[in-house]
């Protein structure tokens, strides 16, 4: 993987243990929003990826391009296979349950992906320090140990829910994931101007 010293984790950054509320290895890992156009359900052309986590730090999910993926013809779109590396890193960070986002995301391209293709993705953590993680995913075509397509690393920002308040609708956003660490109350009380 060519990454940027931004995406690599410093000396002293952490790969956590699974946490205890971490779901069970094999487990189906829920869809965080049905319109997202990761793993949302109610997305029409969305990557409807649906992932599970082996063993309670990593993310495997299949991916398969379709007719409105494609950006050459009969090709992937780039941009497209970057929204499935962020999106099983996204679902492997939250593994941790705290609530991150994307801060940065490098792809490296390394076989077009034809229309048709199943990509077996992979995500898992490199380290924590602070409120940045280190994350990393690959694509690999046809299967599990096929060759890889695509590889990405990624450098994930913790932030609280507040974040997600300013256009997104909190109570539901909680009502879904009361799991994460939801300290908005606390935190608002600290500073009355909250992160958003
Ligand atoms: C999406 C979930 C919605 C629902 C959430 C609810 C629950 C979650 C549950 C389940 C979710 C499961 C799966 C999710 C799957 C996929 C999700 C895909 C993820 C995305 O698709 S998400 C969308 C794209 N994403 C954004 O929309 C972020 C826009 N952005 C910002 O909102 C701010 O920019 C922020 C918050 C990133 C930082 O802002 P801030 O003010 O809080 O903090 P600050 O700027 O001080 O940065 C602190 C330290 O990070 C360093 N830092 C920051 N950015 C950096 C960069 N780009 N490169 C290098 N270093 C960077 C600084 O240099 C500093 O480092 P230092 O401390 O060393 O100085």
């Amino acid at each position: 993987m060519t990454r940027s010293s931004l995406t690599t984790p410093p000396p002293g950054a952490v790969v956590p243990a699974a946490h205890p509320g971490a779901p069970a290895p094999g487990a189906t890992l829920a869809s965080h929003y049905s319109r997202c156009f990761g793993c949302g359900s109610d997305h029409p052309t969305g990557l409807h990826l649906t992932a599970r986590t082996p063993d309670g730090t990593t993310v495997e999910a299949e991916f398969t391009v379709g007719e409105a993926h494609q950006g050459a013809p009969r090709l992937a779109h780039g941009g497209v296979l970057s929204a499935a590396m962020d999106e099983v890193i996204g679902m492997s960070v939250y593994l941790f349950r705290k609530p991150y986002v994307t801060g940065r995301l490098e792809t490296d391209y390394l076989l077009p992906v034809p229309v048709g293709t199943t990509l077996h993705l992979r995500a898992w953590c490199n380290g924590i320090m602070g409120r940045k993680a280190y994350l990393e995913a690959e694509g690999r075509v046809g299967a599990p140990d096929g060759p890889v397509a695509v590889r990405a690393a990624a450098l994930f920002i913790e932030v609280d829910m507040a974040h997600f308040a300013k256009h997104g609708d909190l109570a539901v956003i909680t009502a879904e994931h009361h799991d994460y660490e939801v300290n908005l109350e606390r935190r608002r009380g600290a500073d009355p101007a909250a992160r958003s």
